[in-house]
C-alpha cells in the first residue's frame, strides 16, 4: 500500500507538490494525469524516494521509501520516459537484474520476445546503443518478470510503435500478479483498458481522485 499524507514538495518557493494525501491500495491501476508541470513525476520520485518531503509523509507498505530506500525500491518497478545510460550490454544487464532483483532470466527473455524485441542478435550490444523503442521494450521486460508489488510506468509507450504498444498493454491485461501500477500518462484513452482510477493533478495538487469503470 502507499500512503501519502499531507505531503508538500517545495524547490526554492515553488512549491510542486502543495498537501498531497492520497491512498494507493494493491489492485488499484491508475491512470496519474495532469497538464506538464502539475507536479506527477514529483510525486513519483517521492515514492521512490528520490526526494526528501519538505513536510508530511509517504508509506509504502508502511516503510518510508528515504529511510528504508533499499527495502522500498526492491518491491518497485520503475519505467521512466527517458530510459538511462546503461553501459552493460543486455547480457551483462539480464545478469545484474537477475542477480540484484533475484528475477527468473527466462521471465525476462520470454517477456523481450513477447515484446518482439530480438534479445538473441543484441545481446552484446550496450543497452545505450540500442534505439528508444528497443530501450524500452527491454525495461517493460524486465518491469513484467520482477512481479513487484508496485509498478511505475512513466510514458512508457512514447517510443513505441503501435503494435508494441498493443503488445505492452496486452501483457499488462494478462498479468495477474497482483500489484498497484501506476501510470503517468497524457492520454487516458490509451491505457482505459487497463486502469480503474484516475488521478488527475494540476499545480501541485489533486484534484480528480476516482474510480473509473471497470478494466474491460
Ligand atoms: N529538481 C527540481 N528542481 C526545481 N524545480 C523542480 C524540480 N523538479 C520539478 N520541479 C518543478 O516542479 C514542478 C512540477 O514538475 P514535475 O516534473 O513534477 O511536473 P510533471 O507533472 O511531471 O510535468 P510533465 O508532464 O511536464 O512531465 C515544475 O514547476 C518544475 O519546474
Amino acid at each position: 500500500m502507499i500512503k501519502i499524507s499531507n505531503l508538500t514538495k517545495q524547490f526554492n518557493s515553488h512549491k510542486s507538490l502543495n498537501n498531497v494525501n492520497i491512498e494507493f491500495q494493491k489492485n488499484d491501476h491508475i491512470a496519474l494525469m495532469g497538464p506538464n508541470g502539475a507536479g506527477k513525476t514529483t510525486l513519483i520520485r517521492s515514492i521512490m524516494g528520490y526526494y526528501h518531503p519538505t513536510s508530511g509523509e509517504i508509506l509504502i507498505n508502511g516503510k518510508d521509501p528515504i529511510k528504508n530506500r533499499t527495502e522500498v525500491l526492491k518491491i518497485i518497478s520503475f519505467v521512466p520516459q527517458l530510459p538511462p545510460p546503461i553501459k552493460l550490454n543486455l547480457d551483462e544487464l539480464i545478469k545484474y537484474i537477475e542477480r540484484s532483483s533475484n528475477v527468473n532470466k527466462e521471465l525476462i527473455l520470454h517477456y523481450a520476445n513477447e515484446m518482439k524485441l530480438d534479445i538473441k542478435s543484441n545481446l552484446y550490444k550496450s543497452f545505450f546503443k540500442l534505439s528508444g523503442g528497443m530501450k524500452q521494450k527491454m525495461l517493460i521486460a524486465i518491469s513484467l518478470a520482477r512481479k513487484s508489488d508496485i509498478i511505475i510506468y512513466d510514458e512508457p509507450t512514447a517510443n513505441l510503435d503501435p503494435k508494441a504498444r498493443d503488445d505492452f498493454y496486452r501483457l499488462l491485461k494478462e498479468d495477474k500478479n497482483e500489484k498497484i501500477s501506476l501510470f503517468v500518462t497524457h492520454r487516458l484513452e490509451e491505457v482505459k483498458k487497463i486502469v480503474n482510477r484516475q488521478v488527475y493533478m494540476d499545480l501541485g495538487e489533486i484534484v480528480i481522485n476516482k474510480k473509473i469503470k471497470e478494466i474491460l
